[in-house]
């Protein structure tokens, strides 16, 4: 038997307790998404007032009705609701209906953003949101896990992309589904590389270093279809489309001064209006819940395969080091105690996006799992030889190395997509040019307290975090997918300041200038410093 492992970690083998998938809501079949279809209705017709909404959801926003049909809803509660599942489907059409609702229709006839969502979705969503333990805003979950059918169930492979369908689109295109698609099948493709981290785990415990090879080889076939499945985002979701029609509605409400939203949203019913008085309307804006849009960037997938990988990320603009040997050894034996998350700030906050049970599964998995100093300490050997095929370390350590390579090219591929879906988009025109239109908030927030507000925003911090309950300062390097600001000063031109006030979130920026996240985050540099990080991981 190999002999890698400390002898004082060995000792603690009898008291290793493997991870088990259903501990954390994870399908040993589809991974991240649930082993079933996600419900297409809601079975108890108390609902029937938010199915009657999705039925014609596509229509109601086009012909601009959602507002008025939102208004009308009565407020119900999700006493009804009665398995994960039914909560899973009333969070997405939630999600579907107050984004609708928030951001109107855009376009030439583009209706200015609410800051306010009234009782009848805000009540019910957060709700839902508080049983499933994620933020009340649109998400990578209500998008991509909870928001697809199989076309043909008796197909060879039915979680192939070519097999799969949305339920709901923003903007009806088909576009928009394959976006949501290729994400996934992703996940249902690397439900085999999930397993496979388990098990690898346990060849580290057991010191067998093929058992390691191996999974860490099925890991490998798990990003290899990941990789080929983003390259599929060309072929049918248009850089235009995504950009000008789809991202907008994505949206979150954080740091969206200039798309009409300068304290976030009111969760009407939920976060105490009622004590609102026109004197105390600062009380009132702090009451406002901030909260990023749907990122992809919300899936837990890459960070379960970072964390696997032992692949670390730091603050954007800080260097980071990679683990010595000596750190290696004194890791795999202090199992049980729990690592730091990851340190880029960005990738923590979009662990308040995803359910529960998947945030759980990153935390454990975190302090469980030592792959990387498994084969850095194997590997320390200064003769060992890297050609040397029968030496089974030489093996594990190309295994390892192929799952690195393959994680990086995965990041390479996303970089390229994010320069021609964004980068290169936000350079170009907008559609139409649209007139201006007053602020929704306008009609409660007196006139001279709501531009006093606008001059005090950057000092005032609205509830943010996972269900909006505790006070977080706004975070410099947050969202860099939710604003494209520039670099340059805005022109003073009325027709660019309309322009860019109402075209929200897609809007034109400047030649030469960058696509930044707020508070000056460069997107690329952040998405090319995580990829430098997966890159010097390599052992
Ligand atoms: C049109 C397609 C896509 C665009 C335009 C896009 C854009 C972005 C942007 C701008 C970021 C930077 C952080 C942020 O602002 O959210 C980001 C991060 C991220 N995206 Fe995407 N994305 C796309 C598709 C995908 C897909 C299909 C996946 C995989 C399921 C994915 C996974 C991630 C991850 C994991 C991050 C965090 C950084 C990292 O771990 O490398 N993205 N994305």
């Amino acid at each position: 038997m190999p002999n890698y492992l400390p002898q004082k970690s060995k000792r603690r083998m009898s008291n290793y307790v493997p991870l088990r998938l259903e501990d954390y809501d994870i399908s040993p079949n589809n991974g991240f998404l649930p082993s079933e279809p996600p419900l297409q209705r809601l079975s108890d017709p108390y609902y029937e007032p938010w199915e009657h909404i999705m039925d014609r959801f596509n229509q109601y926003l086009l012909a601009h009705h959602i507002r008025r049909l939102v208004r009308e809803m009565p407020v119900l509660d999700t006493s009804k609701l009665t398995s994960p599942a039914e909560f899973q489907r009333a969070f997405t059409i939630l999600s579907f209906i107050a984004h609708a609702f928030v951001w109107g229709r855009n376009g030439a006839a583009s209706e200015p953003a609410s800051e306010f969502l009234p009782p009848s979705v805000s009540i019910p969503w957060v709700s839902a949101a508080e049983y499933l333990q994620l933020n009340p805003v649109v998400c990578c979950a209500a998008v991509c896990h909870w928001n697809w059918q199989i076309l043909d169930p008796n197909a060879k492979d039915p979680m192939d992309i070519d097999n799969l369908g949305t339920l709901y689109t923003f903007s009806g295109s088909m576009d928009e589904s394959w976006f949501y698609l290729v994400t996934t099948a992703m996940e249902a493709k690397s439900a085999r590389g999930i397993n496979a981290i388990l098990d690898a785990i346990i060849g580290v415990e057991e010191d067998n270093p093929s058992r390691v090879t191996r999974a860490l080889n099925e890991i490998a076939h798990s990003l290899r279809d990941a990789n080929n499945l983003l390259e599929r985002m060309y072929e049918r979701c248009d850089p235009y489309v995504f950009y000008w029609k789809i991202r907008e509605f994505l949206a979150g409400w954080e740091n969206m001064a200039e798309a009409g939203l300068p304290y976030g949203v009111l969760y009407e019913g939920v976060d105490d209006t009622d004590t609102f008085s026109l004197d105390n309307w600062q009380s009132l804006i702090r009451r406002f819940r901030k909260y990023a849009g749907g990122s992809a960037a919300q899936t837990p997938l890459l960070q379960a395969f970072d964390i696997a990988l032992g692949i670390k990320h730091y603050p954007t603009g800080e260097k980071g080091l990679q683990s010595s040997v000596d750190d290696a050894r004194n890791r795999l034996q202090r199992r049980g105690v729990p690592e730091p998350p990851t340190a880029n700030s960005y990738l923590v906050r979009m662990r308040d996006y995803m359910p529960g049970g998947h945030r759980r599964f990153l935390e454990d998995l975190a302090s469980t799992c030592r792959i990387r100093e498994y084969v850095l300490l194997a590997c320390s050997d200064a003769f060992l030889q890297a050609g040397d095929e029968k030496d089974d370390r030489v093996v594990m350590r190309q295994a390892y190395n192929e799952c690195v390579g393959l994680m990086k090219s995965f990041r390479d591929k996303h970089i390229m997509i994010v320069t021609r879906y964004i980068i290169a988009q936000a350079k170009n025109s907008p559609p139409s040019l649209v007139t201006s239109v007053a602020p929704v908030s306008s009609h409660i927030i007196p006139r001279s307290a709501h531009d006093q507000a606008l001059a005090r925003s950057s000092s005032t911090h609205p509830p943010g975090g996972r269900l909006g309950g505790d006070s977080l300062p706004a975070d410099p390097t947050m969202y860099p997918q939710t604003n494209t600001t520039h670099a340059s000063q805005p022109s003073s031109s009325s027709s660019a300041h309309i322009d860019r006030k109402n075209a929200r979130l897609a809007r034109k920026v400047d030649e030469g200038s960058v696509v930044r996240g707020t508070g000056g985050t460069d997107a690329i540099q952040f998405l090319k410093q995580v990829r430098n990080e997966t890159a010097n991981t390599k052992i």
